[in-house]
């Protein structure tokens, strides 16, 4: 049934780990550090020179023609990756860390594969489930009908070869830029646990349903964007919107069944993820990476200055080497499944303005590219200009000033210089460089949505005090300030109290109405009784980072039992870990374990917000609120 044509074995299975863990893996993983190349910065990092550094955020967009060819990995890679003669490596077995994008792939190969057939094999111990077929050939190429999209956004493939004793054997093939439906010609480069991964090399046949969304340039050429199928984000760009948002809903859905450890009759049933208002052009931070000239190119530039300055004019971002080899300068994001930065010129989920600003900031780092010892980060973020005056305690921020067109935003590329936002009628001023949400059209819809969260109509307790935790520079707590008496953030990073204080004051927020507080959620609700908020009264919102809460914050707040609970969160599967185990948790503390559904709290409601549209991310609002 399956073709498998069968290339010469030339590289190790291990080369490929070290790709093909980055892009998966950089969803969830804490970023790699990386320079910042800040314009402002005349001089050039001191770093040892010809150390070169991982990419360090997960990429942003991506491109497909009708057929993908994918070259085999530089001279460096295969030399590297060259099995020793007479030594046959052993497969790795790494098991993915828990709540881990590797962790949440194994689930998705186990619902594709079939939990009780996965289990059969498990239960025998004898390591099959890390035996590829052996005629699944590293490098072979096979055609495969695709099944499944993984949560990731990648595709899901059947392949049933015959085992020893004859009986079916199930191996799922995990292949980027393929739609379930799809026929596709795959390169084999890695096995792993009851899977393979493989390069898209072509597509025969493409799904009817999961294509003609707006991003799919065979139906749109002018949509999208040119990148599809090389750069490492936006997968899935080619689905209509609507699917996407499905797409959505089940990973909400996966992640509470897979990871709250909670019955069916306790969790809700998911909400139609909230579309983003703009599905492109949205971005309003862009952090393109670039590599330094490598080391034995510098020597040449500096024997060879003059000539190499004038062939650099023919080529401008070319250098050319003593054996007139080219090195490009490549500035943009992660290549899928291969290692190294690919040379984005545009992003079409990013904002106008920083699309414009992309192109000198190229010409920028091409032109100084010697300067720089090691590859950096470059920082871009849309922001309204300055306002002047600046708004203050004294003359705060007028919510009626009109909302200006995004062609008159400006890009700041200095991390330290303040960059200015509009959420409905609220001003906020916060670092270049620190966090704010990057999805600007959909923050107040979130916000509105978080609102209601808290009041529902006809409910017979109605919070008084707001505690926003994680809170950044304020967005949630002086958002929602009108609806409440008092509010107070709690935030780790000092620079984004700095920002919350300061946000809270151009609003026109008082000492009296908001308590910007620096210090580990976890040591912080104790402090917050004794300044007068007490938990019957309280509703607090919980927005932390992709690793979630820890158990310190989790049994403080379940011993300050707010009210109501609303848990924001990028990551749904730490996201469903927290509240299943907060749930449990109340529910044992009310001393009714094992009653269903008595005690502690309730999992009201969940539901996804696509801030980030055409990428395979999802944020997930949860909202619990406490048994009277
Ligand atoms: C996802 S951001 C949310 C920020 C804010 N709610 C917003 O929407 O703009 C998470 C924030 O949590 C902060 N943070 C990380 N660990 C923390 C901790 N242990 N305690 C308090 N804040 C923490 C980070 O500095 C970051 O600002």
């Amino acid at each position: 049934m399956y073709r498998s044509i069968r290339l010469t074995r030339q590289f190790a299975i291990t080369s490929f780990r070290a790709y093909t863990m980055s892009s998966p893996a950089s969803i969830n993983s804490p970023p790699h550090k990386r320079v910042k190349a800040d314009s402002d910065l005349s001089i050039p990092p001191t770093i040892p020179t010809g150390s070169t550094t991982e990419i360090n955020e997960a990429p942003i967009n991506a491109m497909l023609p009708s057929s993908v060819p994918t070259a085999g990995p530089s001279r460096a890679q295969q030399k590297k990756s060259k099995p020793a003669v007479g030594r046959k490596r052993k497969p790795r077995r790494d098991l993915p860390d828990p709540y881990s994008a590797g962790e949440v792939l194994w689930h998705d190969i186990q619902d594709f594969l079939g939990r009780e057939y996965v289990a059969g094999l498990l239960d025998k111990k004898d390591g099959a489930e890390w035996a590829a077929p052996e005629e699944l050939e590293i490098m072979g190429v096979i055609e495969l009908r695709v099944g499944a999209f993984t949560v990731s956004g990648e595709s899901l493939s059947l392949y049933t070869p015959k085992g020893d004793g004859g009986e079916e054997r199930k191996w799922a093939i995990v292949t980027p830029f393929a739609h379930p439906g799809d026929l596709i010609r795959a390169k084999v480069f890695k096995h792993d646990r009851l899977h393979s991964t493989a390069d898209m090399v072509e597509i025969l046949e493409y799904s009817e349903t999961y294509r003609g969304g707006e991003g799919d340039r065979r139906k749109n050429p002018e949509g999208g964007c040119k990148y599809f199928g090389e750069c490492g984000g936006c997968q899935l760009q080619p689905i209509p919107y609507p699917l996407q948002l499905a797409h959505k809903k089940h990973t909400v859905e996966l992640a509470y069944q897979r990871f709250s450890a909670l019955s069916a009759t306790q969790v809700p049933p998911i909400g139609e993820t909230i579309g983003s208002p703009q599905q492109w052009g949205y971005r309003t931070k862009l952090t393109p990476h670039f590599d330094a000239m490598p080391k034995r190119l510098q020597g040449e530039m500096r024997k060879r200055a003059e000539a190499q300055a004038a062939r650099d004019a023919e080529r401008p971002g070319t250098v050319i080497d003593a054996e007139g080899k080219p090195w490009e300068v490549r500035i943009g994001f992660e290549r899928k499944g291969r290692p190294g930065v690919m040379d984005i010129e545009e992003c079409p989920i990013a904002t106008p303005v920083l699309n414009a600003k992309l192109t000198p900031e190229r010409a920028r780092i091409q032109n100084t590219i010697t300067s720089f010892a090691r590859g950096a980060t470059l920082l871009l973020r849309d922001s309204l200009p300055t306002p002047s005056p600046l708004p203050s305690s004294t003359t705060p921020f007028d919510p009626s000033t009109p909302i200006l067109d995004p062609s008159q935003h400006v890009a700041i590329t200095n991390h330290k210089e303040n960059v200015y936002e509009r959420v409905g009628p609220w001003l906020f001023e916060f670092s270049a460089g620190s966090f704010f949400q990057n999805n600007n059209s959909i923050l107040p819809p979130l916000v509105e949505y978080v609102r209601a969260a808290i009041f529902p109509p006809g409910s017979a307790v109605v919070p008084t005090h707001l505690v926003d935790t994680y809170c950044g520079s304020g967005l949630f707590g002086i958002t929602l300030s009108p609806f409440f008496t008092r509010i107070a953030g709690v935030e780790i990073s000092e620079q984004s109290i700095t920002a919350a204080k300061r946000n809270a004051e151009i609003n026109g927020l008082g000492e009296d109405k908001a308590q910007w507080i620096v210090g580990k959620a976890e040591e912080i609700f104790g402090g917050l009784e004794a300044r007068g908020f007490k938990g019957d009264a309280s509703c607090v919102v919980v927005d932390p980072p992709r690793k979630g809460c820890d158990a310190p914050f989790l049994t403080q707040l379940l011993e300050f039992s707010p009210a109501t609970i609303v848990y924001v969160s990028c990551n749904v599967h730490t996201q469903a870990r927290d509240v299943g185990w907060f749930l449990a948790e109340s529910k044992k503390r009310a001393g009714t374990a094992g009653t269903e559904g008595g005690g502690g709290y309730v999992l009201e409601s969940v539901r996804g917000f696509d801030l980030f549209p055409q990428t395979a991310h999802v944020e997930s609002v949860a909202v619990l609120r406490r048994r009277l």
